[in-house]
């Protein structure tokens, strides 16, 4: 890709997830409305190429996104608590300006951080806790209509209509990630929920890295890492995107220990840059009371 990567929510766990990984493969421009201290930032980005702005502001975006070749859209609130006007400004309405401005600016390639949440009503008690144990079949695979258990899930499954749209109407390819749980250096503890959808840092770098790089019209994948319990496929993933995940929440014990012998080091991109995988400081959102903390 030689045109710049307008990345939005640079300064938050999956953006610098992200920009651990791959932050030397690209030509970044980074958008948040928070400022990026220098440690969130990679070598070579310049201060024009950081946006500090609401993705809610038109003006803006469409500036953000002049020449820009790919999105990867991850700016929004992601609590799974979060009120709905909150999701209604930030998820919803931000994410179709993004979309919009990224269409109208011709971008060829536009990844959308969709979540688990989003179809989180499959997660019924006659599945559960069944449903996140290795021994199950049980697998969604994208092809399922939405299913939110919360407003959080709706305003995703919105974002996921919205990348339809835009693609139908401007033939942007669109890839929508349906992100499980991002943690740091090993699954979240004692949670099997969590441990059944974990996505290691280094997979999340490579598996965005992918949605810059594949040829592909409109996908719904989930961006989990290759764990033994789960109940999403990762066949979209592998086939669409040549996604080739290296980590598995099966490595590491109930309690987050690498178990001996096994190949672990999903927590670390390339980059020595400061880790920040931790909400950041003074939160933007006040915080999710049943977030799990640990790892986060
Ligand atoms: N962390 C995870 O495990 C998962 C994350 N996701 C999604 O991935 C995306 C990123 O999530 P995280 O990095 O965990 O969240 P985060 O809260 O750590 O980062 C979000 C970033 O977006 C910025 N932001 C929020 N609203 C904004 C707005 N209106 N305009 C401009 N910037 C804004 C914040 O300042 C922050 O730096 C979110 O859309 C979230 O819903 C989905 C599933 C799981
Ligand atoms: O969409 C998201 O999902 C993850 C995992 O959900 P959880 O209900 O198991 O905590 C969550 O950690 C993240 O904050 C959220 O954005």
């Amino acid at each position: 890709m030689d045109e710049p990567v307008l990345l939005t929510g640079a300064g938050g766990r999956v953006g610098q997830a992200i920009l651990r990984g791959i932050g030397d493969d690209y030509d970044w421009r980074l958008l948040d409305r928070e400022p990026l201290p220098a440690a969130k930032v990679p070598d070579g980005v310049t201060d024009a190429d950081r946006y500090v702005a609401d993705i809610t502001d038109e003006r803006a975006v469409r500036e953000a996104m002049r020449d820009v070749g790919a999105v990867i859209h991850l700016a929004g609130d992601p609590r799974k608590t979060a009120p709905w006007d909150s999701v209604l400004r930030n998820n919803i309405d931000g994410t179709q300006v993004v979309m919009r401005a990224a269409a109208e600016a011709g971008v060829e390639r536009f990844a959308f951080a969709s979540s688990n949440h989003a179809v989180g009503g499959y997660e019924t008690d006659d599945r559960t806790p069944d449903l996140y144990r290795p021994d199950d079949g049980y697998r969604l695979d994208g092809t399922e209509l939405p299913r939110p258990g919360n407003l959080y899930g709706v305003s995703k499954a919105a974002g996921e209509a919205l990348g339809r749209l835009y693609h139908d109407e401007h033939g942007m390819s669109v890839v929508c990630v349906r992100i499980g749980n991002l943690t740091k250096d090993h699954p979240p503890r004692e949670y099997e929920r969590g441990q059944a959808m974990w996505l290691s840092h280094r997979d999340c770098a490579h598996l965005f890295d992918r949605c810059l790089r594949a040829d592909y019209g409109y996908e719904i994948v989930y961006g989990i890492s290759d764990n033994d319990r789960r109940y999403y496929s990762l066949e979209r993933a592998r086939e669409a995107l040549g996604y080739d995940p290296a980590d598995n929440s099966a490595d590491y014990t109930f309690e987050g220990e690498p178990k001996e012998g096994a190949a672990t080091g999903g927590g670390e991109g390339d980059s020595d840059r400061t880790a920040a995988d931790e909400p950041p400081a003074e939160p933007n959102f006040p915080s999710d009371p049943d977030t799990p903390t640990d790892g986060a």
